[in-house]
């Protein structure tokens, strides 16, 4: 049966039209709305497929106010609108629609529009009801399990995270009184990484003593309803208890939301989720949790009848300290080469997580080396279709001409210089993933046929005579900002939305700098191993160095500097940077533009060349035996020998 639209529009004749051509294109229409408040009362009383939207409306709230409601009542709509403001199309794109459409706009971009709505709908209602059952499950599992507390409350707090996203959270009896202080939590540390914090823990970093601590839970305040608190949005006031002022500071936290749980016995138990990132809570994690208490009552009552002071899970070690569960990410081996703990990174892998297992295509951004390749591989790894192919395609570097017949593959004469049959990568996929990576790049030909790939799952090989199915999953990355390709016309629309079914965006280094010495050691381990070389560790002015640096290139970058500072090392002494980094304009005056990774690249390739010469020179161009190069370097000679072809080191270059 045809999708049936409700269309909220205050201008007649546009509201007309537009039923006019949706029956024309077989759907129904039930009715023109021409405020929020009367299509809300529409929708309460008849279920509709999709609402078609315009921002500003007639009566006092918006087409934004009403599209919060729709979304956090899973009902899908399409955004019409005139040319709205920045802020006012940011606040509407927070809203999640399913299109967008800037009048005027022409027939045909509606329909389109209206179709991958439809698809997207599908899409997310079946991710959300498959992630819904399995923490129904999750729970459920919970209430029957036999562990201790703090494990029980582990088990709650890894089955929630991928509905609500933390960086600690804190669960509590209330009323709460100074004599009965039995709050704790967990800090996610890792990918699958947790560190208990119970009252001790909580004093130790507060730096409160116990007195104190009670002198402030009885004269204070304490949490009793439901709350969500966005440090920055005003919106929201909400009296921050001294407790959450306490927990806020210490971890520098912007946001938390609590969801107070009833128990059979009269009494509650609080939930807290902080998050040191703004704005991250919203009615619809509410919502999410509300649905759920059932069975995290279940759960809840488990836990608080678990014996909390049996042996821990997770101990406490000699020095105060904690034990970790795992080191890098893991319960999750496909996550092991990914190295990390910052609050963006984990939260990108969750989304993997959560993705991988289906079919859902999935968009990754990130400027250039960020790792969109490394998450790519790892949502294949994670899916069903792991023994299966994964082919990666560098949509930049295919020149135009070749494009079609290398993604469809062509039949043997299909053009001059066809001279036999070949697969193209969506065959070769087949079964497996295909990775397009620089989606952004694709000639816009080339995206009308992948959309139809994608929409019919058969392809028409060049010169063949009938189309092929297909059964692949399709990855896409850029480095670029879609939108605004989309808004220039590079990119269409249409193909837009449905590579963009679930996106996972990737922080660029500088903004977790807090990993990069933890990913510094990993390569430098990597490639001592490589060039066969002790690894001595990083000299601290290094670090400090890496630390300042702005990183263009990012991991990428970093993987390059290491690389660098491995090879110029003699194997006894700690690792040096030899060269300082030469991105931050502020210490390098005069410096050439750096403004590609490839600028990065040629800088290093320069810098690694200047040095290797100046060493050969010592040597005179003895490159092996005794007081050779190879042996200054510490390094292998036919290594060294490597390197220097690849740097392109003749004897002309050594002036002798
Ligand atoms: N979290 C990580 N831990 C360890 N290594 C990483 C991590 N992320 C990326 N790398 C490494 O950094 C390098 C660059 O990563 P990758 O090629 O996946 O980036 P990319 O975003 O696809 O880059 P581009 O946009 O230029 O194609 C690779 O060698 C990869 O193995």
């Amino acid at each position: 049966m045809s999708a049936k639209i409700l269309i909220v529009e205050d201008e007649f004749v546009v509201a007309n039209s537009l039923r006019i051509l949706l029956k024309q294109a077989g759907y129904r229409v039930s009715s023109i709305a021409t405020s929020a408040e009367e299509a809300y009362a529409i929708l309460q009383k008849d279920k509709h497929d999709l609402v078609l939207l315009d921002i500003r409306l007639n009566g006092s709230e918006s087409g934004i106010d009403l599209a919060r409601k729709l979304k956090a009542e899973h009902i899908a709509f399409v955004y019409l609108s005139a040319n709205s403001s920045q802020k006012v199309l940011e606040e509407a794109k927070k809203t999640e629609p399913y299109g967008f459409l800037v009048k005027p706009f022409r027939e045909k971009d509606l329909l389109v529009a209206l179709d991958i709505a439809v698809y997207l709908h599908k899409n997310r209602l079946e991710s959300k009801l498959r992630q819904e059952a399995l923490l129904e499950r999750q729970l459920l599992e919970i209430s029957l399990d036999v562990s201790d507390g703090k494990q029980t409350f582990l088990t709650i707090a890894r089955a929630i995270r991928t509905f609500i996203p933390f960086d600690l959270i804190v669960c509590g009896t209330r009323p709460l009184t100074a004599s009965r202080f039995d709050d704790y939590g967990y800090l996610r540390v890792g990918f699958d990484d947790y560190q208990f914090i119970g009252k001790d823990e909580l004093l130790t970093i507060s730096g409160l003593r116990s007195d104190s601590l009670a002198t402030l839970i009885e004269n204070g305040n304490t949490d009793t309803h439901v709350a969500t608190y966005n440090n920055g949005a005003t919106k929201d006031a909400v009296l921050v208890t001294p407790l959450q002022t306490i927990w806020l500071n210490a971890y520098n936290f912007e946001s938390y939301l609590v969801f107070p749980v009833a128990l059979s016995n009269g009494s509650w138990v609080h939930y807290s989720f902080y998050s040191r990132r703004r704005d991250i809570y919203m009615q619809s994690h509410l919502a999410i949790l509300t649905g759920f208490v059932s069975s995290l009552t279940k759960a809840t009552e488990k836990l608080v009848h678990s014996d909390l002071s049996s042996p821990p899970t997770i101990r406490l070690s000699a020095s105060g300290k904690h034990d970790r569960t795992t080191h890098n990410q893991g319960s999750i081996p496909e996550f092991k080469s990914i190295i990390g703990k910052h609050p963006l990174l984990l939260a990108a892998l969750d989304l993997v997580a959560q993705v991988a297992p289906y079919n859902t295509s999935v968009l990754i951004l990130g400027e250039s080396g960020t790792g969109k390749e490394s998450i790519a591989q790892a949502i294949h790894s994670l899916s069903a279709r792991k023994d299966g192919p994964f082919i990666r395609v560098n949509c930049a570097s295919i020149p135009a001409s070749l494009i079609e017949s290398e993604l469809f593959g062509h039949e043997k004469g299909a053009f001059t210089g066809a001279i036999e049959k070949r697969k193209g990568k969506f065959e070769q996929a087949d079964g497996g993933t295909l990775f397009l990576d620089e989606i952004g790049e694709m000639p816009l030909d080339m995206q009308v046929r992948l959309l139809r790939v994608l929409q019919e799952k058969e392809i028409d090989p060049v010169g063949g005579k009938s189309p092929r199915k297909v059964d692949v999953r399709i990855v896409t990355a850029t480095n670029r900002n879609l939108e605004r390709e989309v808004a220039e016309g590079r990119f269409r629309l249409d193909l837009y939305y449905r590579l963009n079914v679930f996106p996972i965006t990737l922080p660029p280094l500088r903004e977790r700098k807090s990993d990069i010495l933890a990913l510094a050691v990993y390569f430098a381990n990597r490639f001592c191993n490589e060039f066969n070389k002790d690894f001595n560790g990083i000299s601290q002015s290094m670090i400090d160095e890496l630390q300042r640096y702005t990183w263009p290139g990012n991991i990428r970058e970093l993987e390059n500097v290491l690389e660098r500072s491995v090879i110029l090392n003699d194997g006894k002494s700690e690792l040096e940077l030899k060269q300082s980094l030469s991105g931050t304009a502020d210490k390098v005056p005069n410096k050439v533009a750096i403004e590609t990774l490839g600028d990065v690249r040629r800088i290093q390739r320069e810098t690694e060349r200047d040095y290797l010469i100046s060493v050969l020179k010592k040597t005179k161009g003895l490159i092996r035996g005794a007081n050779g190069a190879a042996e200054l370097l510490n390094i292998k000679p036919t290594t060294l020998e490597a390197r220097l072809a690849k740097l392109g080191i003749q004897r002309e270059d050594l002036g002798t």
